[in-house]
């Protein structure tokens, strides 16, 4: 059998194309070979699926360039999932920068509104938490000496978590119940090893305590304590009439500890120290809540995300973290255990306050005293003992409490940043406008009170 000569068939037989891709439109005619017939439309067939697969790989380079960090941010901070759905093709065909930018300028209205709604979620959900129970124990008590005088350090462990609460106390007067109740075996050197008191001071102060929950009654305890303990619990009595001042306060290794000024924490325990230290009474509850709850490891990684341009609110957002993670329900618990129900509350944070006086909440929160930064203002807090200290040059300027209560405008920009995020976005009670070192804080009206801003 003589072999086939497929060009010359298909010359005398076929209008064949002369390229691959024209084979696609040719159409055997009546009488050709069929074996060739057969072949060529199994070409162009062929033919057909690799130039459609060819044209696929073209774009796959850029559609596996669309970077899933991007695709994965902005799920996170949309709050809603992300996927590569219709209309995805078009989206793959700009380079990543385009989407970043398009990506920004579009949605930063939809973010604010989106991290509006999720922190008040977030803020009810947290404010729950609050309402529950938290069991308190004090472990220690200790005198501590600072710059302004000294103060009393109370540990605290709760059945909560596992970490060291504190309560900074000012004043003699403010006692622990929980301190004082007696240990199982405790020798008297035990107890003063705590912190706690002995003999017949012990048994005037469970009395005390004791009669703190019995408003009306007479205190006939008297008797109990020596002549020179007397006057101490006379003051006991006093501290539970009034109000006294009081700051709720979360840790800040970077503000406090090695004085960053990213945020203004560092600044506000001092301030607060100094305030309730010229009251003579007061106390701070250091919650150990870094960075809104977080903790340091979360808190630096949000540094950086700060660094690339997002705000405080969306950098917690884009780590999947609700912008304020704390609960205050251990706070509650501490002031009832050291005999505070009432109290003055040095904060701007409207949701601290919200979720303090929860329905189940015991404490009446007579006021609310504003912190705004001494740095917008340069004639605020003069003349208040500690600066003279650190402005005279005599060493103690170099400790953190004194440098904190001397930070200067223009030092302090990221600070206000910060602050006019919180401000903005977190419903601080804040007052943003156009005049003082930041363009747009006014100088603080100190007046207004909680029931004006829990009503709202
Ligand atoms: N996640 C996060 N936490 C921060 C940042 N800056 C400060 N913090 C933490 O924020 C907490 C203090 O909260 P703030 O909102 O600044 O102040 P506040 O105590 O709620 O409000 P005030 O009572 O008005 O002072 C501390 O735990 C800090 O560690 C930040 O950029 N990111």
């Amino acid at each position: 059998m003589p072999p086939i000569n497929l060009r010359a068939d298909l010359d005398s037989s076929t209008a064949v194309p002369s390229t691959p891709t024209d084979r696609s439109v040719a159409t055997p005619v009546e009488g050709g070979s069929s074996i060739e017939t057969h072949f060529n439309a199994s070409l162009d067939r062929a033919l057909n699926i690799l130039k459609r697969q060819d044209v696929l790989r073209q774009h796959e380079p850029e559609r596996s360039a669309t970077p899933m960090s991007w695709s994965s941010s902005t799920a996170t901070l949309a709050g809603k999932s992300t996927s590569y759905g219709e209309g995805a093709f078009d989206t793959a065909r700009k380079t990543p920068d385009d989407i970043i930018t398009s990506y920004h300028a579009s949605t930063i209205e939809e973010s604010l509104q989106m991290t509006k709604n999720k922190y008040k979620e977030d803020a009810d959900t947290a404010s729950q938490a609050s309402e529950k129970d938290v069991a308190v124990e004090c472990q220690a008590r200790a005198r501590i000496p600072y710059p302004g005088g000294h103060f009393y350090l109370h540990l605290y462990h709760t059945d909560e978590d596992d970490k060291e609460h504190l309560a900074i106390v000012f004043g003699d007067d403010i006692r622990s119940e929980s301190l004082e109740r007696a240990r199982d075996g405790e020798t008297d050197m035990g107890r003063k090893i705590r912190g706690a008191s002995i003999g017949a001071l012990r048994r005037m102060v469970a009395q005390d305590i004791k009669h703190r929950n019995q408003p009306g009654s007479d205190n006939d305890n008297t008797g109990f304590f020596e002549p020179d303990q007397a006057d101490m619990f006379a003051a006991s009595r006093v501290s539970i009439v009034d109000a006294p001042l009081v700051r709720i306060h979360s840790e800040c290794f970077t503000g406090e500890t090695v004085s960053s000024v990213r945020c203004d924490c560092g600044y506000q325990l001092a301030e607060a120290m100094r305030e309730i230290q010229q009251e003579g009474r007061g106390v701070i509850v250091y919650l150990r809540q870094e960075g809104r709850g977080i903790g340091l490891l979360e808190k630096l990684k949000a540094y950086n995300l700060q660094d690339m341009g997002h705000d405080t609110v969306d950098a917690n957002l884009l780590l999947n973290h609700p912008a304020d993670a704390r609960t205050y329900g251990s706070a509650r618990s501490i002031l009832a255990d050291l005999g505070i129900s009432k109290l003055r509350l040095l904060t701007n944070n409207t949701d601290k306050i919200r979720q303090l006086c929860g329905r189940s909440s015991q404490l009446d929160i007579v006021c609310h005293v504003p912190m705004y930064p001494r740095w917008w203002s340069d004639d605020v807090h003069q003349g208040a003992p500690v600066d003279q200290h650190a402005h005279g040059g005599d060493g103690i300027s170099q400790l953190s409490y004194a440098r904190h209560l001397n930070l200067k405008k223009g030092v302090m920009a990221e600070a206000d940043r910060y602050l006019r995020t919180k401000a903005e976005r977190m419903g601080h009670m804040l007052p943003l406008n156009a005049s003082l070192a930041l363009p747009g804080i006014v100088k603080p009206h100190v007046s207004a009170t909680s029931a004006l801003y829990l009503n709202n």
